[in-house]
């Protein structure tokens, strides 16, 4: 990009160069380099087993880093606990969610809240993002349906306020009509300056949210730039990403 003040090339918010993950004997990353930069989505994209959870997994210290660095708000994040790179800042919400579905809504964000009693100022602007919470508020959170739970997930990363938000494939399962109004409960999350990484397969929603992409092939990223150029070119979607992207919704 050649815009001097443009948000890509101010010092990223995270920055991941030459990271290796090994689990047990697999060689998964084998040299990651991603630059996350400040109040911009980031797409991470990639064919099933690239290595794109594995990655998010990384950052978060849930798998250690064998080799290479990772670089949160200019500080290494490298052997940190997981509960301590939580309280610098970084949420995540994995694709399975981490809900409880037999205690209501308000338990669940009750028990996110790591600071004690819910702010309610906050919480006023969480509803404003995901007005089915308040709806549900008192009910179970199991048998909110899968979209309702995904927002769930996603309020409950980021009722303490974080810098920088993780989200795993939020769309996998849900209907395209949930799909949209998940598409823009985040776009809302973005107007208030939220810096995010998110796995997708699809590609509206990619489309839609993103900023910039990374794409991910065999533990590698292999294609960094705007997710307008990608979405705009078609032979190099089909080149990078194959069939895994549902391009038709
Ligand atoms: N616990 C594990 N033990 C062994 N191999 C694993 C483990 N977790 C992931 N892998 C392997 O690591 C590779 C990358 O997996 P990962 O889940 O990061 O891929 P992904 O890009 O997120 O794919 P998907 O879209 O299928 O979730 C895959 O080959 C997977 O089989």
């Amino acid at each position: 990009m050649s815009d001097g003040n443009s948000p890509m090339q101010r010092p990223p918010l995270l920055s991941l160069s030459g990271v290796h993950t090994h689990i047990g004997q697999y060689h998964i990353l084998q040299g990651v380099d991603l630059d996350i930069p400040e109040g911009q989505l980031t797409m991470l994209l990639g064919r099933n087993g690239a290595g794109k959870t594995t990655t998010m997994r990384t950052i978060m210290g849930l798998w250690q880093a064998s080799r290479g660095e990772i670089r949160f708000g200019g500080e290494p994040l490298n052997g940190v606990a997981t509960p301590d790179i939580a309280r610098r800042g970084i949420s995540y919400v994995p694709e399975n969610m981490g809900i409880f579905g037999a205690l209501t809504v308000q338990e669940n964000m009750h028990l996110a809240a790591r600071s004690g009693p819910m702010d309610t100022a906050r919480l006023d602007w969480l509803f404003e993002v995901f007005p089915a919470l308040k709806k549900f508020w008192k009910s179970p959170a199991g048998s909110l349906s899968g979209g309702q739970k995904q927002m769930l997930a996603i309020a409950r990363a980021v009722i303490e306020p974080s810098r920088l938000l993780l989200i795993d494939e939020p769309t996998k399962g849900l209907a395209p009509a949930i799909v949209s109004a998940l598409t823009s409960a985040i776009l809302q999350l973005k107007s208030f300056g939220a810096t995010i990484l998110m796995v997708e397969q699809n590609f509206a929603m990619a489309r839609a949210v993103g900023d910039t992409v990374a794409v991910m092939d065999d533990g590698r990223i292999v294609h960094r730039g705007l997710m307008a150029d990608l979405a705009a070119d078609k032979a190099l979607q089909e080149r990078l990403l194959g069939l895994s992207m549902d391009m038709h919704q």
